[in-house]
């Protein structure tokens, strides 16, 4: 009996200026103008992407009190953008990061659901909860989140937008011109929700778009991060990237799933990765060389150390030994509105001291060794079976590819690793007419019941 292999899916990830991104390479276009946009994205059309994805930033980040300019810098407004790709291309699904800390249930879902009716049934919410209080400090709120209270607001905040965007039945519209009548009798329910987090009362302005509610993405680590994601997501943008981890986290979330009621293949999990494609293994390893020195510039190896050791290194050579000094643990921290992922800085220090000592390594070269900075490094074959096998051995079930130049960083991944991919059968050669993003994900209707209705109707 022959079974059909498991499916691989993609998303193009426009990072923006960052320090993945060589915005100083000569054919770095704007981050700002549309036509950047529009050129990515046609161009993940043409290679079958299930999405589009951007991530967000509500605070520029500092770093020594100034902004660092290989951090996330100059990204313009996720929603505006989706919005103005839409016009433009007709079957890649939008999905944009928005925080369910610093915005409102309502506002955000008719937003949302805007953008999954000018899309065709296109749209996806990335849900952040953003990492940190300093972001607050731009908003009303100031302050206003602590870390432990921001997934019980954002399981809070998506059960509600999901009220609202059920609110309205699939036939309110009746538009009966003899009659006069445009809603049909109690086409809309009210939505009353008193929580912990929100009071409301009210009726969604929004006709029930195409999917229903966007298809609902998480980034977040931590167990309630992957609690939270077991609950509500149908996507994780994860970042375990390397192949045994992949595989611990995979198991790890989708085996908390049964928790809430829900089966496995109703939550995909994709995890960030770079690229590198050469003409040989060699020429593959010397191009990503040169990409990775070209992203870890001493400015960059200096202040990665400092985020960990939380202290000015800037005396320190990158291309000499690490510091001598020791971490401060308990000080202000010289990084404000970097997501922190590392929980045990004594350990972690520890552990890149014992590296660099075994291996000889400078500053610079021991954050380029730990930070993996290139995921696949290959000829295109290579690179086509590395992918098929994480997807084969749920390591993963595809992955948010992230180019280090934009607009144009990804149109070689789609000239040539993804028609290996579709050789092989785990990669569609079209899209399917008229699907929506979820049904591209391959993603069970979350609301069964009322296709049922649907289709009877
Ligand atoms: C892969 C990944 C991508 C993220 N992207 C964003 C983002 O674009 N914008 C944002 O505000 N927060 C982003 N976050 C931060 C998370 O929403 C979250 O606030 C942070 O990771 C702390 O939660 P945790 O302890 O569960 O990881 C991201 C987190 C991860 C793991």
């Amino acid at each position: 009996m022959t079974t059909t292999p498991r499916q691989v899916h993609l998303a193009a990830h426009f990072p923006g200026v960052n320090n993945t991104t060589i915005w100083s390479d000569p054919s770095s276009l704007s981050q700002v103008d549309f036509s950047s946009f529009e050129h990515f994205a046609r161009n993940a059309e043409r290679g079958r992407f299930d999405y589009l994805f951007l991530a967000e930033g509500l605070r520029l980040r500092e770093h020594r009190g100034l902004i660092h300019d290989l951090d996330v810098v100059g990204r313009p407004n996720t929603l505006a953008i989706l919005a103005a790709v839409a016009a433009v291309t007709e079957h890649i699904g939008l999905v944009g990061t928005l925080s369910a800390t610093f915005n409102e249930p309502y506002e955000l879902a008719r937003q949302l659901a805007t953008l999954d009716h000018l899309s065709n049934g296109r749209a996806g919410w990335n849900v952040v909860t953003s990492s940190d209080a300093f972001h607050g400090a731009n908003f009303r709120r100031g302050g206003f989140l602590d870390h432990n209270d921001r997934y019980t607001r954002a399981a809070e905040f998506v059960s509600l937008a999901k009220e609202f965007w059920d609110s309205w039945s699939e036939d309110a519209v009746v538009a009966d011109a003899a009659t006069g009548r445009f809603l049909a009798d109690d086409a809309i329910d009210t939505v009353s929700h008193q929580g912990a987090q929100f009071d409301v009362t009210g009726r969604f302005s929004v006709p029930r778009s195409p999917q229903g509610y966007p298809v609902i993405v998480q980034a977040g680590d931590s167990p309630d991060g992957r609690d939270f994601a077991a609950r509500h997501a149908e996507v994780i943008f994860s970042l375990h990237s390397a192949f045994e981890a992949g595989r611990t986290f995979y198991s790890d979330v989708k085996g908390r799933l049964a928790g809430w009621g829900r089966t496995e293949d109703s939550l995909k999990i994709l995890p960030g990765a770079t690229f590198v494609i050469g003409d040989s293994a060699a020429d593959a390893a010397e191009k990503a060389r040169e990409t990775t020195l070209a992203q870890v510039s001493h400015q960059t190896a200096i202040s990665t150390l400092e985020q960990v050791w939380g202290r000015d290194l800037s005396s320190y050579d990158a291309d000499g030994p690490l510091p001598d000094a020791e971490p401060d643990l308990d000080g202000p921290g010289i990084s404000r509105g970097r997501a922190r992922h590392t929980r045990d800085v004594g350990a972690l220090v520890a552990s890149w001291r014992e590296l660099a000592e075994a291996e000889d390594l400078s500053i610079r070269e021991l954050v380029i060794r730990t930070t993996g900075r290139q995921s696949f490094v290959g000829t295109p074959d290579h690179i086509a079976s590395e992918i098929d096998r994480f997807v084969q051995n749920r390591a993963s079930d595809g992955f948010v590819i992230v180019p280090t130049t934009n607009p144009y960083g990804l149109d070689e991944f789609v000239d040539r690793v993804i028609p290996l991919l579709q050789e092989r059968g785990v990669y569609r050669t079209e899209y399917a007419e008229e699907a929506t993003l979820r049904e591209n994900l391959g993603l069970p209707d979350p609301q069964p019941a009322r296709a049922e209705v649907r289709d009877v109707g």
